[in-house]
C-alpha cells in the first residue's frame, strides 16, 4: 500500500471512484490498478476520523491485462439467479484459477468488517448517511458504555473459560476499540481470560479454536523471505514485537505453534495497560517445528510438522527475523522475547542486546516485577533487601533473571560488589541445591550460583539448611510448596514470604490457600496465575499476584515515549522502584506487596516516566529534548479506546 497524502484527498473520491466506494460501483471499475489510502499522519488510514474513502487491493499477481476491461465480458452465474458476475468468480470450476483480487472501502459494508473502523450499533445517524451504511444495521444508535454494558453481559455468561477467551478474540477481530474499551474498563475481570491461565488453554487448543489468523507466522518454509514476510503485514509504523518460537509456553512446555496466543496476549496488554497503539503492536510466531509428540499426531495442528530444528538452522533463521525487522522498522521498535526455551532465551539476549532493543520478558520482566514485590514487602517484614536469605525452586529464566536484579540492587544499595552480593541466593534445580561440586556439569547461567555447601536434594532440606526469609517458586513445575515445605518457612520465618510464580495456575508451586493455611495465616503470598482471597481464622488474606502485566507495558512505554535504543538494567531497576512506590499502606495492611490492577494505566505512566529518565540519564534516548514532565507526557501518549467521529 503506498498513501496518497494531502487532506484534499481524505476529504474527496479516489480519481475514478464515486464517493461511497467501489461496492456500489464494482461493474463502473474494474481493475484499480491503484493501490491507495487515506493515510493520516501516522501511518494509519483515517486513524484520525478520516475514514471517507479507503481502498486496498492487491493486483500484485495480476493474471488478467488490466487493460481489458473485465465488466464487457458479459458473464452470467448460473449459480445465483443470474445475477451479473463480473469477475467470473461464480462460474470459474474450483480449478480453474481465478485472481482473489479484492476491492476494499472502509464506507458501507467494509466498514462494518473493519475491526478498526468499526463501530456496531454505535454507528451515529450522520455517520450512517455519509458512509452508506443506512439499512446496514437496524435503526437503533447506542452508546459505547451501552455496548460494554451488553458484551459484559454475554461474556458473563460462558461458565467456561475458553469460551469466554473466544468471545474475546471474536470481539477484538470485529470491533477493536470495543475490547479494548472493556479490557480497560474491566481489567481485573478479563485480564485473567485474555491472559494468564486462559491463554495456557487456549494455546494448548490453539488448532481447533482457530478462527482468524491473528499475528504473524514465520516458519522454515519463509527461510530467505522474511523481509518480504514483513512487508505483507498491513501495518508499516510498528514499536513492538513480541516474538515467541513456542518452545516453553507459559509452565505447559512445547507448544509449537500455538504459542501464537502468547505474543497476541502480551501485546493486548500492551495497548489495554500500556497504552502503545494496536496498529503498532506485532505479534510473531517463529515455527521451527515442535518436539510435542500429541501435536504432531493432532490433526488439527496449525504448525510444520516435523520436530524441531536446532543449532545452526535455528540461529540462522532467528539472525534472519532480527536482522529484517530491524531492516524495515528501524533501530527503535522493541523486540520482546516470550517464552522461549532457557538454552536459546540466554543466548538469544546476550546476542541481540548489544545491536537491538530487546527486553526477555521472562527473564528481565519477571525479574523487574518480583524486585517491585520484595521492595514493598520490607515495609512488612522489616530490613533491607540485604538482611534477606533468598531460596528459589527452578533456575531457569525467571529464576537466576530474578536472583540477579535481586544481587544489583543489593549491590547497589550497599556498594558490595554483586559477585559477593549473589551469595545471599541460593537456587535449588531438579538435581538439588546448586552448589560448587556440580560446577561442571552447570549450564552457564546456573555457575554464578554454584556456593560452597553440602549436597542437598530436596527443597524441603534446602529450606531447613539455608534458613531462607523469602521463597521463591519458578520452575514450571506445580504443587512443590508442599505443607512440608512451607511448614519448614512458617517454623523459620514470623512472617515467611512465599512466591508462586509458575504459570498458568496448574503450574503454582501452591495455592493461596495452601499457603495460608500451612502458615497458619502468617505468609505473605503472591502468585504469578491470580487467586482469590482467602478466609483464614476469620480473616481475609488477599493474595498479590507477581506478573510480568505489571512491568512490561509501562516498560515497553517508557522506552517508546523516550525513542530508547537499547534496554539498560538501570532501567529494570527504575521500573522496580515505580512499581514498589505505588504500593500503598492500605494494600500492605492486607498482605498485597503489589497495588490492584484496577489502577494500571496510571501505574503503567509511572513506570514508564521512571524508565524513560533512565534512558535519557544513560544517553539511550533518542526523542530530544526530553519532555519537562515525563509522566504527564507518557499519559498523554496513551491510546484511548474511545471512538472517532466520521465525518
Ligand atoms: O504470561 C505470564 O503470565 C507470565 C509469563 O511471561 C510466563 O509465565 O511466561
Ligand atoms: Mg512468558
Amino acid at each position: 500500500m503506498f498513501s496518497l497524502n494531502g487532506s484534499s484527498f481524505l476529504n474527496n473520491s479516489l480519481p475514478g471512484v464515486p464517493r461511497g466506494g467501489l461496492s456500489q460501483s464494482r461493474t463502473k471499475f474494474a481493475f484499480p490498478t491503484v493501490v491507495a489510502a487515506a493515510v493520516s499522519s501516522n501511518g494509519r488510514p483515517g486513524e484520525n476520523g478520516n475514514v471517507s474513502v479507503l481502498v486496498e487491493n492487491n493486483p500484485k499477481k495480476e493474471t488478467k491485462d488490466a487493460s481489458s476491461p473485465v465488466v464487457e465480458k458479459e458473464t452470467k452465474s448460473k449459480v445465483s439467479g443470474g445475477v451479473g458476475d463480473v469477475y467470473g468468480e461464480d462460474t470459474a470450476s474450483e480449478d480453474q484459477s481465478i485472481t482473489p483480487w479484492t476491492v476494499s472501502v472502509a464506507s458501507g459494508y467494509p466498514l462494518l468488517r473493519d475491526p478498526h473502523y468499526n463501530k456496531g450499533l454505535a454507528f451515529t445517524e450522520k455517520e450512517r448517511d455519509a458512509h452508506y451504511l443506512r439499512g446496514l444495521l437496524p435503526p437503533v444508535v447506542v452508546s459505547q458504555a451501552l455496548q460494554v454494558k451488553k458484551m459484559m453481559a454475554n461474556i458473563r455468561q460462558y461458565q467456561v473459560p475458553l469460551q469466554r477467551y473466544m468471545a474475546m478474540m471474536d470481539l477484538q477481530g470485529r470491533n477493536e476499540r470495543l475490547f479494548y474499551k472493556l479490557l480497560i474498563d474491566n481489567v481485573e475481570e478479563l485480564l485473567p481470560v485474555v491472559y494468564t491461565p486462559t491463554v495456557g488453554e487456549a494455546c494448548q487448543k490453539y488448532g481447533s479454536i482457530f478462527r482468524q489468523p491473528q499475528g504473524l507466522f514465520i516458519s522454515l518454509k519463509e527461510k530467505g523471505r522474511i523481509l518480504e514476510v514483513l512487508k505483507n503485514w498491513p501495518e508499516k509504523k510498528i514499536q513492538v514485537i513480541v516474538v515467541t518460537d513456542g518452545e516453553r509456553i507459559l509452565g505447559l512446555g512445547d507448544l509449537g505453534c500455538q504459542g501464537m496466543g502468547i505474543p497476541v496476549g502480551k501485546l493486548s496488554l500492551y495497548t489495554a495497560l500500556g497504552g502503545i497503539r494496536p496498529s503498532a503492536c506485532l505479534p510473531v510466531t517463529i515455527d521451527v517445528g515442535t518436539n510435542n509428540e500429541t501435536l504432531l499426531n493432532d490433526d488439527f495442528y496449525i504448525g510444520l510438522r516435523q520436530r524441531r530444528a536446532t543449532g545452526q538452522e535455528y540461529a540462522e533463521l532467528l539472525h534472519e527475523f532480527m536482522t529484517a525487522v530491524k531492516q524495515n522498522y528501524g533501530e527503535k521498535v522493541l523486540i520482546q522475547f516470550e517464552d522461549f526455551a532457557n538454552h536459546n532465551a540466554f543466548d538469544l539476549l546476550a546476542k541481540y542486546g548489544p545491536t537491538h532493543l530487546v527486553f526477555n520478558d521472562d527473564i528481565q520482566g519477571t525479574a523487574s516485577v518480583v524486585l517491585a514485590g520484595l521492595i514493598a514487602a520490607l515495609k512488612l517484614v522489616g530490613g533491607s533487601l540485604a538482611d534477606h536469605r533468598f531460596l528459589f525452586l527452578g533456575a531457569g529464566e525467571a529464576g537466576t533473571g530474578i536472583a540477579e536484579l535481586i544481587a544489583l540492587e543489593i549491590s547497589k544499595q550497599t556498594g558490595v560488589p554483586v559477585e559477593e552480593t549473589r551469595k545471599k541466593i541460593w537456587l535449588v534445580d531438579s538435581k538439588g541445591l546448586i552448589i560448587r561440586s556440580r560446577m561442571d556439569t552447570l549450564q552457564h547461567f546456573k555457575k554464578p550460583w554454584a556456593h560452597e555447601h553440602e549436597p542437598v536434594t530436596h527443597l524441603v532440606d534446602a529450606v531447613k539448611a539455608i534458613k531462607p526469609t523469602v521463597l521463591i517458586g519458578s520452575s514450571g513445575v506445580g504443587r512443590t510448596f508442599t505443607k512440608e515445605v512451607v511448614e519448614a518457612m512458617s517454623s523459620i520465618n514470623k512472617r515467611p514470604l512465599i512466591l508462586a510464580l509458575s504459570n498458568p495456575t496448574s503450574q503454582s508451586e501452591c495455592t493461596a490457600k495452601e499457603a495460608y493455611t500451612w502458615s497458619e495465616g502468617r505468609a505473605i503470598y503472591a502468585s504469578g496465575s491470580p487467586f482469590d482471597p482467602v478466609e483464614y481464622n476469620g480473616e481475609i488474606h488477599v493474595p498479590g499476584q507477581a506478573n510480568n502485566a505489571y512491568i512490561f507495558p509501562g516498560f515497553g512505554l517508557g522506552l517508546i515515549i523516550s525513542g530508547a535504543i537499547r534496554v539498560h538494567d538501570d532501567m529494570l531497576l527504575a521500573a522496580s522502584e515505580a512499581l514498589a512506590a505505588q504500593v500503598t499502606d492500605e494494600n500492605l495492611a492486607k498482605g498485597l506487596i503489589f497495588p490492584p490492577f484496577s489502577n494500571i494505566r496510571k501505574i503503567s505512566a509511572q513506570i514508564a516516566a521512571k524508565v524513560a529518565a533512565k534512558a535519557y540519564e544513560l544517553g539511550l534516548a533518542t526523542r530530544l529534548p526530553e519532555p519537562e514532565n515525563l509522566v504527564a507526557y507518557a499519559e498523554s501518549c496513551m491510546y484511548s479506546p474511545s471512538y472517532r467521529s466520521y465525518r
